[in-house]
């Protein structure tokens, strides 16, 4: 799934765990244990592939994503972060969509393997850069757990002598065999309808994809059920830390708006994000930390 990027091995980290480069110098941590292949990009500390062996990719990537230090990948799981989407904020400001921690260089800090799979650790902290857009110290860590699942938990730490509050979301692209012949359970009794003008809606039972959605369930700590039908399975969610859970997928006359979108991408894939979009925020007081998390299997 990502033999289309051509990396080449720089360094060893463990008997599965390669460092990685491709033509242009963009870092890659790539994962082939004897259960599973994985990659993440050390730009936005991005999980860009998961694959069990002999299964179905769990994860969508875009191959017409750009790999470039000013843009977000196109696919995976981005790191959205310190707010979700374009706030009046960032807006006004000119800030990036969806916070700076999927568009900045992250530090791969920790590595173990064991017999069933790995644990890495990617952390961000403040610098001049990040002040000038969001001016709070911090230390962010992202811990994933990879095996027969994935466990992703955002540790947002708050290292300023102020309490600060963040949005964002694990801005999961799910893999599908055919969007169109999946549904979602498990989402909460109402949404706010993103495509209409964020108009509250109560929600059916089971969500039958077969359109452009772009929607937000308020819920904390919730189980969502992906039915992927064509691929005979069910994708099985878990989130912590949460107040939302939003799902989205642009279908056929928005995904040809996206130039690092093939026109019919949005057929293999769905986004259900583990999204903190309360307009308040999650308040972190000075010197404590708040963890934001999602397991997928
Ligand atoms: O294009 P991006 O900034 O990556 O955002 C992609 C999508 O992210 C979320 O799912 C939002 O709810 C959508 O409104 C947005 O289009």
């Amino acid at each position: 799934m990502i033999s289309h990027l051509r990396l080449k091995t720089t360094k060893n980290l463990s008997p599965s765990i390669n460092m990685q480069v491709d033509d242009n110098g963009f870092e890659f941590v790539v994962i082939n244990h004897k259960n599973f292949d994985a990659t993440f990009s050390l730009h936005g500390a991005h999980l860009i592939h998961f694959q069990i062996k002999q299964q179905a990719p769990l994860i969508y990537l875009s191959k017409s994503t750009p790999y470039n230090h000013s843009k977000a990948i196109r696919g995976g799981v981005p790191i959205c972060w310190p707010w979700f989407g374009n706030t009046e904020e960032s807006k006004s400001k000119n800030l990036p969509s969806h916070g700076f921690a999927r568009i900045s260089q992250w530090i791969l800090s920790a590595v173990n393997e064991y017999e069933t799979g790995v644990d890495l650790e990617f952390t961000l902290t403040a610098t001049a850069e990040t002040k000038a857009i969001w001016n709070h110290d911090f230390s962010l860590t992202l811990k994933a757990s990879l095996s027969d699942h994935i466990e992703l938990s955002l540790v947002t730490d708050n290292t300023s002598n102020e309490d600060f509050t963040y949005g964002g979301a694990l801005h999961t692209y799910l893999h599908v065999a055919d969007s169109g012949r999946c549904s979602v359970e498990g989402l909460a009794a109402s949404y706010k309808d993103s495509l209409d003008n964020g108009k509250r809606k109560n929600s059916d039972q089971i969500l039958n994809i077969n359109g452009s959605v772009d929607s937000i369930y308020d819920a904390n700590e919730q189980k969502i059920v992906v039915n992927d039908e064509s691929n005979q399975r069910k994708i099985v969610i878990n989130n912590k830390g949460n107040d939302s859970v939003v799902v989205w997928n642009p279908w056929i006359e928005i995904a040809k708006k996206f130039v690092d979108l093939p026109d019919d991408g949005y057929k293999t894939m769905l986004c259900v994000e583990s999204a903190i979009t309360a307009k308040q925020g999650v308040l972190v007081k000075s010197g404590c930390s708040h963890t934001l998390k999602t397991v997928i299997k």
